[in-house]
């Protein structure tokens, strides 16, 4: 008897591209060579794959995260805040928990259709947690050594760990680096052991700002919430922002507050796009049903 096909949704944070699978009730464990297939241009195509298994913490589900180049990573928020969309649609609640690499982190329904929140935990600051291969007393600011096609232009990021490890560039116009040509240097640079997220973020006001990304795995995408996540506590840490701020991303806003218990809240709209199946032999998908979760 053949083996079931899986079932995948396909979803979106802002733009963010996920395919989510279920493995609640057949295992599933896709290769690398066919998560890099279906991610690309002629496959499902996301940025994550996502897998939902059986919680081994008696929570509501556990969440795996595979980016497009097929490894494995600790944390996503966008696709924790669409997995907590599915969840809480199941049961009807108002919030889910969801135990992943990056510990347990629970999503909340806010009552706007589709805007959801996520409890992203508390962020990381020592160089040993983000990790940096070499000691720095203030991750406010780290010093790089930057070849020469970048240096002098960029320089002393922030680095934060919020699940997953971030770099973030302070930068007066998000705009006008090529982050395709040196986000995967720097996301190579050997300060990062576990390579690194890296971002280039502009301070508008107290409350807002401009963050675009190079995703560690991925490439440049239209938003990544940990990034707006770390962006935004770095901001705070250095004095140039309030405790709560707006974080625009090419795909779209995200609000981001770091509560006084330390942990930070992520609220944004996620998108349903459309459900389908993959063969789990040949790794051909079809869609089957869109507009409807
Ligand atoms: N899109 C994500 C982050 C996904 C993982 C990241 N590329 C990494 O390798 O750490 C988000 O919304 O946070």
């Amino acid at each position: 008897m053949s083996a079931p096909a899986i079932r995948f949704r396909k979803m979106n944070g802002l733009g963010n591209a996920f395919a989510i699978l279920d493995a609640r009730e057949t295992g599933v464990n896709l290769p690398m060579d066919a998560i890099r297939t279906l991610g690309g241009r002629d496959g499902i195509g996301f940025d994550q794959l996502i897998t939902i298994e059986p919680s081994r913490n008696g929570v509501d589900a556990r969440m795996r995260i595979h980016n497009r180049d097929g490894g494995e990573v600790e944390a996503c928020g966008n696709a924790t805040r669409c997995v907590g969309w599915i969840l809480m649609g199941e049961s009807g609640g108002k919030s889910a928990t969801i135990e992943t690499a990056a510990g347990l982190l629970k999503a909340f329904d806010t009552g706007t259709p589709d805007m959801i929140s996520v409890d992203m935990g508390k962020p990381r600051f020592g160089w040993q947690e983000i990790p940096l291969a070499e000691p720095f007393h203030d991750t406010r600011a780290i010093e790089l050594q930057i070849g020469p096609i970048d240096a002098p232009i960029l320089h002393s990021p922030s680095a934060v760990n919020i699940g997953n490890p971030h770099a973030i560039f302070w930068v007066d116009d998000v705009d006008a680096y090529d982050l395709e040509r040196f986000g995967p240097l720097l996301e190579h640079h050997p300060i990062f052991p576990e390579r690194a997220n890296i971002s280039l973020a502009r301070v508008e006001s107290r409350t807002a700002l401009t963050v675009r990304t190079w995703e560690r795995g991925v490439g440049l995408t239209r938003a990544c919430g940990t990034a707006a996540c770390a962006s935004a506590v770095a901001a705070m840490r250095k004095g140039f922002c309030d405790r709560e701020v707006t974080v625009t991303l090419p795909g779209g806003p995200l609000t981001i507050a770091w509560r006084a218990d330390d942990h930070v809240m992520m609220t944004g709209a996620i998108e349903f796009e459309f459900d389908g199946t993959i063969d789990p032999e040949t790794f051909a998908w079809s869609a089957s049903r869109k507009g409807a979760a």
